[in-house]
């Protein structure tokens, strides 16, 4: 049985003031060929917020409820708290868990999901700052990902009937349940999850990031009570447009939809829905990319087309998710300790690698 000595919360970090938006994002795009148009087109969406994300506030709520779920479970460890992209860097954090004498640190990362971007980049950002931290740092399992938790699905389902009786009444019956994650380029989608590990779910291998929002999308749905078709589609591409990412766009599915069809042209065997819930199944809170792509920019798309239209929560502030948070950490404290290969607690060493094609630079 591992004995662990602190918990961390692994995050993306977001600004906190105008001055940090442009620093922000040259740390998230760093090396990524992100253009610059679209970085100053996404500083926008900051700029309109007073240059403030909502996710570090997120991030305290969520400690504080982490907090009170391992009180009610026993588990007693110090929590700390180390991002990807703003402060508090997970470099400082690992500093200070060394020099507060910490041994052995289970980690948990606010993404459900596999892939690089959710995932692997947070294993790799561990080694770094482990690194960095130099001799006597501390060993940091992370938790895998945990799309099918109870504790992540129930709290959707219960966001997907607030929203459904947030549309005009009679938009509600058989309302479309239209679920949405962040585009990655289609490279990362084919190498999210192992070749070596395989897959229970149909399409897997090689492509486990879209399959497992696929998996959580339908189990969202069949907690939903009535009958709702449903639809996985993308949201926030990133990159320049020569390289392709995972689609449809949020937006063109709306307006397909409205027209009676998919985005490929299909037709819907029901019709036009009367209305939609965007459920925003990629993500752990309601931060920046919830808050201005579906309810700015797709809300408007959907109000331009005369759609019903209301936004499901993301469940990371719930308690039912600090209450999983904390069963997590009590299984891998529980769990046998020292089997090179635990694939039910550690990501093989294959799991979502991912180096992007650099633009300008040949293949
Ligand atoms: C899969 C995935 C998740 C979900 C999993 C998870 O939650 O981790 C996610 C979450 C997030 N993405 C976020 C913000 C941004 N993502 C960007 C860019 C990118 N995201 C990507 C993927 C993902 N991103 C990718 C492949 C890129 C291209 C650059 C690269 O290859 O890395 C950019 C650059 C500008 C732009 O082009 O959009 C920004 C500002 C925020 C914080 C929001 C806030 O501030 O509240 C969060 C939680
Ligand atoms: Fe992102």
């Amino acid at each position: 049985m591992p004995s662990y000595d602190a918990f961390l919360l692994l995050s993306f970090g977001g600004p906190e003031g105008p001055d940090d938006v442009l620093p922000f994002l040259e740390n998230v795009t760093r090396g990524r060929g992100v253009p610059r148009e679209r970085l100053e087109a996404v500083a926008e969406h900051y700029y309109a917020v007073g240059g403030v994300s909502p996710i570090n506030a997120q991030c305290r709520e969520m400690l504080k409820s982490i907090a009170a779920a391992f009180g009610e479970a026993g588990i007693d460890l110090p929590l700390y708290w180390g991002n990807r992209n703003w402060d508090p860097f997970l470099a400082g954090t690992v500093r200070q868990l060394k020099a507060d004498g910490a041994r052995r640190v289970i980690a948990f990362a606010t993404s459900a999901y596999s892939s690089y971007s959710a995932c692997r980049q947070y294993l790799d950002d561990i080694d770094r700052a482990v690194a960095e931290a130099g001799d006597g740092a501390p060993r940091i399992d992370k938790i895998r990902p945990y799309y099918a938790r109870p504790g992540f699905i129930g709290p959707f389902a219960a966001s997907v009937e607030a929203a459904l009786a947030e549309l005009p009444a009679a938009a509600r019956d058989g309302a479309r349940l239209v679920f949405t994650a962040h585009s990655v380029p289609l490279g990362m989608a084919a190498s999210s999850g192992s070749v070596r590990a395989g897959s229970a779910l149909p399409g897997a291998v090689g492509g486990r990031y879209a399959a497992e929002l696929r998996e959580a999308s339908r189990l969202i749905t069949e907690r939903v009570r009535g009958s709702h078709p449903f639809d996985l589609v993308f949201q926030s591409r990133s990159g320049p447009p020569s390289v392709p990412w995972l689609e449809p766009d949020v937006n063109d599915h709306l307006a397909a939809l409205a027209n009676g069809t998919q985005t490929n042209g299909e037709p819907l065997p029901e019709g036009p829905p009367p209305g939609v819930v965007a459920v925003p199944v990629g993500f752990v809170s309601d931060h920046m990319e919830v808050v201005h792509d579906l309810d700015v920019e797709a809300a408007q798309t959907a109000a331009s087309l005369g759609l019903p239209f209301a936004r499901a929560q993301a469940p990371g502030l719930t308690p039912e998710f600090a209450a999983m948070v904390a069963e997590l950490v009590a299984e891998r404290i529980a769990s046998e300790d020292g089997a090179d290969d635990d694939l039910a607690n550690f990501c093989p060493a294959d799991c979502c690698r991912y180096v992007p094609s650099r633009p300008g630079r040949g293949a």
